[in-house]
């Protein structure tokens, strides 16, 4: 090139320079890898190996022990004590400790064949996690992450740190981006899902960030360190790229997700409506302070964490951050709706990972705040109680704390374990609120549509809006919203299911301006947020719409009409036995003090018949009265030619009624035989002979009269006549409490349904032998 110009000679060079590069990286740099799979007898590839080198070729990551020296001395990488925590995730694929009442459905399940093809392609062995470098790993993530259970993470750096050094886990790895590369291609390869790559994937970048933040790595190699970081970030390109494919499988998977669970939201709840029973049975057991175990421990918690998710429509990270702070600090709200009040409690999470700046607000009922009461008060201290504390434990302000006394790590996996449990598909958070977002609010006013949309989407504005507390009400209402959007469809019906079964309301319930949320639906809800009592007073119009919306006016008729029912049974159960007149029911039902919606004394006395319990008698006011006043009702004394006096009814009297008592004296049997031995034959015998319960044989005697307590009156039990076959009487014993003191009282009740003018007849017993019926000596009675 003598006669070349300059800068053709430079050209040349250049050339010449970047074929010579080429070669050097292409031609004379071999990866031990590559030529390991060419020859497999170690002697024969240690003699290659050495061959090239000798002529100035290069091997590349070749086992430790050819590249001896070139390792990290592990004794260098020793573990810092303060941690880094600048970009810790959320790590909800990571498994968690495993508890053997729920056990979880988590991580990778080593299953024989997907075993067999990771060891086929040399993915499966591990080092031992007991090295420095891996337990150093593990202490890592369980001191700084608070992962007690970290087997699954530490096994996956493990099995990766393997492949790339079979001889010892070492750092130089971070100097092979391509063996890397083929690591992770490899395992998507054989079938593992991209899913549980991007897991591995994500563990190994958690593992660098040990390594780069925690150990003592940066002073002791700075070389080293400055490479590890290289890769790391690489190592972000990277999972971009296969978070790119992955986000295609997972896209699909939570839309079949979202498209099987775009059922309804009451699907969502079911685990709620299913292990309720088993829940409620712990928490009794915790109200009444009796001890409960680890399971119904674990139910409270888990159920406490749905309940959040699924009712609460609150994101994982909310639960999981929630502190006990925000729970001591817990606003009440009341709503005052007519005469009824309902409280709730409001409770906001200012710290959740899933949106910082924000603070995430839900309100609990009563009944649920007495829960997290006992769970507060109960279990999450026995958890605690299972570790030793530092005072600065992050432990001791977090809410939410597993058996092993740390913060729950993954709520989503601990609900997916009570639906384990229970046997019903899982539902997840994400799920649940899609589903409430995109349920029909139909009968919803703007207002209350935006109050739920507000309450779903946190957004900055409304977590302004309600930060501080400043609009509660809207939170409670949100909740009280989604509760009536929960009970859509709800097959679990009580009194309002009864309620409407009449063919009105069912006609009505279908031909509903709303088929979303029916009648059934809206009553119900209605109800559970007002219940029905007998001395309550239905809400008034604006504070019942919030729920009734466009069933208002047949809301209104049925809780009143409920209400009624109610009353009227209230007022029978005070009758039980006798019928009540008309005055007797007026002055009954004022006396409640009802206002309005009273029931009315014709509909009682339609609806009245005697109750065949007999508990309820001897403490009934009304047959009380009537005992101790003898003014009995209904009945009159007409003379009897043969028999002499009779007693005859004025009113229809229905089979099981008291009609009257038997009015007279206690005495013993034997003295009530002495007594009728001194009658003479011309004389009336009065003589009830009876056993009381504990078989003592007693006589009530109506000898004396009139009686020394009615003067005035002759009473109609000692003037009925006997007979044996029209018998329509049946006397029945009772000890009665009359003004302080227990006394005998026999009541005689119709034994079937009585006529006016019908004569009372009862069987004396006469002939009985073991009856001593005051008539037995009587001759020429009808049988
Ligand atoms: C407890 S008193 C019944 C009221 C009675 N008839 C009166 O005038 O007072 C019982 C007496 O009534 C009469 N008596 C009751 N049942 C009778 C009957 N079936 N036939 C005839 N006399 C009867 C008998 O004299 C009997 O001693």
């Amino acid at each position: 090139m003598k006669r070349c110009t300059k800068e053709q000679i430079e050209n040349e060079v250049d050339k010449a320079r970047a074929s010579i590069t080429k070669h050097l990286w292409e031609g004379r740099v071999y990866k031990f890898s590559e030529l390991r799979d060419i020859i497999t007898k170690d002697e024969e590839l240690a003699n290659l190996i050495q061959l090239l080198e000798s002529r100035g070729c290069f091997v590349r990551n070749k086992p430790s022990a050819t590249m001896a020296g070139q390792t990290v001395p592990q004794q260098a990488v020793v573990l810092l004590t303060a941690s880094t925590q600048e970009d810790m995730e959320e790590d909800m694929d990571t498994v968690e400790p495993q508890d053997p009442l729920f056990s979880p459905e988590t991580g990778v399940r080593w299953e024989g064949k997907l075993r067999k093809t990771m060891k086929e392609h040399g993915l499966y062995e591990k080092h031992n996690t007991d090295s420095d470098l891996l337990s150093g790993f593990k202490k890592y993530l369980r001191d700084d992450h608070g992962i007690p259970n970290c087997k699954q993470e530490v096994d996956n750096v493990a099995r990766f740190l393997y492949f790339m050094d079979p001889q010892e886990p070492g750092l130089q790895f971070v100097r092979d981006m391509e063996k890397t590369r083929s690591f992770f291609t490899k395992l998507s390869h054989i079938g593992l899902k991209k899913q549980t790559v991007a897991n591995y994937l994500k563990n190994l970048k958690r593992f660098l960030r040990y390594i780069i933040y925690n150990t003592t790595l940066r002073s002791t190699d700075t070389l080293l360190h400055r490479d590890c970081r290289a890769y790391r970030s690489d190592l972000g390109d990277f999972q971009k790229s296969i978070g790119k494919q992955m986000s295609k499988e997972i896209t699909g998977k939570r839309y079949t997700q979202m498209a099987k669970s775009s059922q309804t939201p009451q699907d969502c709840l079911r685990i709620l409506h299913v292990a309720k029973k088993d829940f409620l049975e712990a928490i009794a057991k915790g109200t009444l302070n009796e001890e409960l175990d680890t399971s119904q421990s674990l139910l409270i918690l888990y159920y406490l964490q749905s309940l959040l998710m699924l009712k609460h429509l609150q994101r994982a990270g909310v639960v999981k951050n929630m502190k006990v702070s925000e729970w001591v600090k817990r606003e009440e709200c009341v709503l005052t709706t007519g005469g009824d009040r309902s409280r709730f409690f409001v409770i906001a999470v200012k710290v959740h990972k899933t949106a910082t700046q924000q603070v995430a607000t839900f309100s609990l009922n009563e009944e649920e705040q007495h829960w997290f009461h006992i769970y507060f008060t109960q279990i999450r201290t026995r958890f605690l109680n299972s570790l030793l504390m530092a005072e600065d434990d992050p432990a001791n302000d977090k809410f939410f704390i597993s058996t092993s006394g740390n913060p729950i790590y993954n709520p989503s996996n601990d609900m997916m374990r009570l639906h384990k449990k229970y046997n019903v598909p899982n539902v997840t958070g994400q799920v649940a609120r899609h589903t409430f977002e995109t349920a029909p609010k139909c009968g919803f006013t703007n207002e209350e549509k935006s109050i739920i949309a507000d309450y779903l989407a946190h957004t900055t504005a409304t977590s302004e809006k309600h930060n501080r507390f400043g609009q509660p009400e809207n939170i409670c209402r949100a909740a009280t919203l989604l509760s009536k959007l929960a009970r859509v469809g709800d097959s679990s019906r009580s009194d309002a299911e009864s309620a409407l079964s009449s063919t009105h309301t069912r006609s009505v319930a279908t031909s509903g301006t709303c088929p979303e949320m029916s009648e059934l639906d809206t009553l119900n809800l209605f109800i559970q947020q007002h219940p029905v009592s007998l001395e309550g007073e239905i809400p008034k119009g604006k504070i019942r719409k919030v729920i009734t919306g466009v069933h208002d006016r047949q809301c209104y008729d049925k809780w009143r009409e409920m209400q009624e029912k109610m009353r009227i049974d209230y007022v029978l159960a005070y009758f039980p036995r006798r019928q009540p007149s008309s005055h007797q029911i007026v002055k009954y039902i004022e006396k409640q003090g009802w206002q309005n919606n009273k029931p009315s004394v014709e509909k009682i006395t339609e609806l009245w018949q005697p109750q065949e319990a007999q508990e309820s008698i001897k403490d009934n006011k009304h047959i009380k009265k009537l005992v101790k006043s003898q003014k009995w009702k209904g009945l009159l004394v007409t003379d009897d030619g043969d028999k002499g006096r009779r007693v005859v009814t004025t009113r229809k009297f229905q089979k099981g009624e008291v009609v009257c008592d038997y009015h007279g004296t206690i005495v013993t049997a034997a003295e009530g035989k002495e007594m009728m031995k001194t009658l003479s034959k011309e004389e009336m015998g009065c003589f009830f002979f009876f056993k009381n319960s504990q078989g003592k044989k007693l006589c009530m005697h109506a000898q004396t009269f009139p009686c020394h307590c009615h003067p005035d009156r002759d009473t109609f039990g000692r003037q009925t006549n006997h007979s044996r076959k029209r018998k329509n009487l049946h006397p029945e014993v009772h000890k009665m409490d009359l003004g302080g003191k227990k006394e005998y009282v026999i009541l005689f009740t119709a034994l079937k349904d009585l006529d006016v003018n019908a004569e009372l007849l009862l069987d004396y017993g006469i002939g009985r032998k073991s009856f001593l019926g005051e008539g037995r000596d009587l001759v020429g009675l009808e049988g």
